[in-house]
């Protein structure tokens, strides 16, 4: 059945979109789970990233690709996987595999092992002639953080060795990277981020509904936010789309000024 269009709501992108992206992180479903979201909130998931190492051990993951592309859904590897299978020196082992099960982006992070920037780069400029990249800027480890400088030139550096998006760590927990230990925004590193590759670029881990409540305040509905759980991803359209009190100015903002015109 069509959804309904009685409302008015604010502007947003319409899959495939290249900004207001939803990126979701997934902990290990099987296929079946993953066809079913897809067939009620499919168009409101873009990027699909295969958390850490769960691809690596699922039998079924070249049977999940095959849905995410029946869907017209980016799949992305995991992070720390690359890292560890890089930090074992078989990153292109890991690439060519990746490539063979399907996948269409890979996240290049230094979040959980000792990788330097330059290493990071070589990685992004190996990678980008096989995956779409996305990179990942900011440390796992809370006592590890980043200056705002660091934040800012490792955005644009990852950008100019070819990444399509930079991701700012915030993790599942949403209590690291752009957020305090409490899962406040960090809202200097946020601006720095913004300004040094602009916020079409980037997509911030906002995994709590209030995080993804003000990047939507912040940057209006066609922010790119990421690490969203599988469950949020209608709850996260209707914050986008002000169907929800944390978000509802604007549409709360329509209904005042049509009964202020009837
Ligand atoms: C989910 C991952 O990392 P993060 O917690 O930084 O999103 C990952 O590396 O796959
Ligand atoms: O390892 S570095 O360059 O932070």
């Amino acid at each position: 059945m069509a959804t309904p269009s009685f409302l008015t709501l604010p502007p947003r992108s319409s899959a495939p979109r290249t900004v207001g992206l939803t990126h979701v992180l997934d902990p290990g479903v099987g296929p079946a789970a993953a066809a079913d979201l897809l067939a009620g909130a499919g168009a409101f998931v873009d990027i699909w990233k295969t958390g850490w190492g769960t691809a690596y051990v699922d039998p079924r993951i070249a049977e999940k690709i095959a849905v995410l592309d029946e869907h017209g859904v980016g799949s992305c590897l995991g992070g720390t996987l690359l890292e560890i299978a890089w930090a074992q020196g078989v990153a292109e082992q890991c690439l060519a595999w990746a490539h063979g099960v399907g996948f269409r982006h890979v996240e290049v992070s230094r979040g959980t092992v000792p990788m330097t920037v330059a290493d990071k780069r070589a990685l992004v400029r190996r990678a980008a002639d096989r995956f779409a990249v996305v990179t990942e800027v900011g440390a796992k480890d809370p006592d590890q953080q980043h200056t705002l400088a660091q934040w800012r030139d490792e955005a644009a550096a990852d950008r100019e060795a070819g990444a399509h998006l930079v991701v700012a760590e915030g993790r599942q927990s949403g209590t690291v990277g752009i957020f305090d230990a409490d899962g406040g925004v960090r809202e200097d590193v946020v601006d720095a981020l913004a300004d040094a590759v602009g916020p079409a670029h980037l997509v911030f881990e906002a995994p709590r509904a209030h995080q993804q409540a003000w990047f939507v305040r912040r940057f209006g509905p066609d922010v790119n936010l990421g690490n969203i759980a599988l469950d949020d991803v209608l709850g996260l359209e209707t914050l986008r789309l002000g169907l929800r009190s944390d978000t509802a100015e604007a549409t709360v903002g329509a209904a005042i000024s049509a009964e202020l015109s009837r």
